[in-house]
């Protein structure tokens, strides 16, 4: 049985559920739920808090687990990224009130208030930055109001929450983050585990090119094949089939989605018609 950790709250608990649903896996009826067994797909799962994912699976306690980049890199656990999953993206950055610091080399001797300090603390003895961190657990762009810090380093996603208290970036991101999949550093030995775990990634890739491309389908001549085949490539190579009526030909290829809309109109230009798109709804590459 394959064992897997999940976040059980926060920005990526319902995103990752939502996932594993659509994968065809089982998930928790109740957000109490610590553990549930999903017996058809032989999968356990572990609801645990997003911050302490990578350490069980670092542990080898746990074979893979689903976390933020920020998170598995801020704990510092031997565990690696084997799969992005692109939700929950969000950036971590420097912030602070507009007139405190220009850049990050302006936090010389300033106190930096974070929920991350595993990443701050490298992020400033790589540039060469004396500072000093200060943990707090989370609201932390209120730290500079209340005088606990003069600059915070915190995950930015719209922005919003440092527009309401009057702060402004410091810098480029010091690393843009998303919902991954991991697992502990070296791991792999073992032949049933990994065929286990790589059929739990084609599945979550299956959803991943589910979400991101569109079927389409449309007719064509003959001497407009090879124009539209250029805009319409597919992923190998688009299917071609004769149509009753000669000299036309009818195409089908996956595209990108947000694609889609433009490449119908390239393709109308073209001569194409009867051009349809329709959702993917699972796949294996
Ligand atoms: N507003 C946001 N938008 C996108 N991703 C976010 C946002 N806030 C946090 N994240 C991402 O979610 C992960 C953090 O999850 P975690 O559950 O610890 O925090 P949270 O979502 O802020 O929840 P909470 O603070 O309520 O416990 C990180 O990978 C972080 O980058
Ligand atoms: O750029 P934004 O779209 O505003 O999103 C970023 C904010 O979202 C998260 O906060 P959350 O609501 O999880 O509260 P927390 O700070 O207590 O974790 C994060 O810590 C930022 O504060
Ligand atoms: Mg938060």
């Amino acid at each position: 049985m394959l064992r897997i950790a999940l976040p059980n709250k926060g920005s990526l608990a319902g995103p990752a559920a939502e996932m594993l649903h659509e994968a065809g896996y089982q998930q928790r009826r109740e957000s109490k739920e610590l553990r549930i067994v999903d017996p058809v797909n032989e999968v356990e799962f572990f609801y645990l808090r997003p911050r302490d994912i990578a350490i069980y699976v670092s542990s080898g306690r746990l074979d893979i687990g689903i976390t933020g980049r920020d998170l598995l890199i801020d704990s510092g656990a031997e565990a690696e990224e084997i799969l992005p999953l692109g939700f929950a993206r969000s950036t971590f950055r420097f912030a602070a009130k507009p007139s405190a610091a220009k850049s990050v080399a302006d936090l010389n001797g300033s106190t930096v208030a974070t929920s991350y300090e595993g990443i701050v603390a490298r992020h400033l003895a790589d540039q060469g930055i004396d500072a000093s961190v200060v943990h707090l657990d989370g609201a932390v762009e209120t730290a500079i109001e209340l005088g606990v810090a003069e600059v915070i380093a915190d995950v930015v996603e719209t922005g919003t929450s440092l527009r309401n208290a009057g702060l402004e970036v410091i810098g480029e991101p010091i690393m843009i983050s998303e919902a991954i999949v991991i697992r502990r550093t070296g791991a792999g030995a073992d032949d049933t585990v990994e065929s286990k775990v790589g059929q739990f990634l084609r599945r979550l890739q299956g959803v991943l090119v589910a979400r991101t491309y569109v079927m389409m389908d449309y007719d064509c001549r003959v001497e407009q094949l090879e124009k539209a085949v250029a805009l319409t490539p597919g992923l190998e190579s688009p299917t071609v089939s004769p149509l009753h009526n000669e000299g036309w030909v009818a195409v089908r290829a996956m595209v990108p989605s947000k694609e889609a809309q433009r490449i119908m109109d390239d393709l109308y230009d073209l001569g194409a018609r009867a051009i349809l798109t329709t959702a993917i709804h699972a796949c294996r590459l």
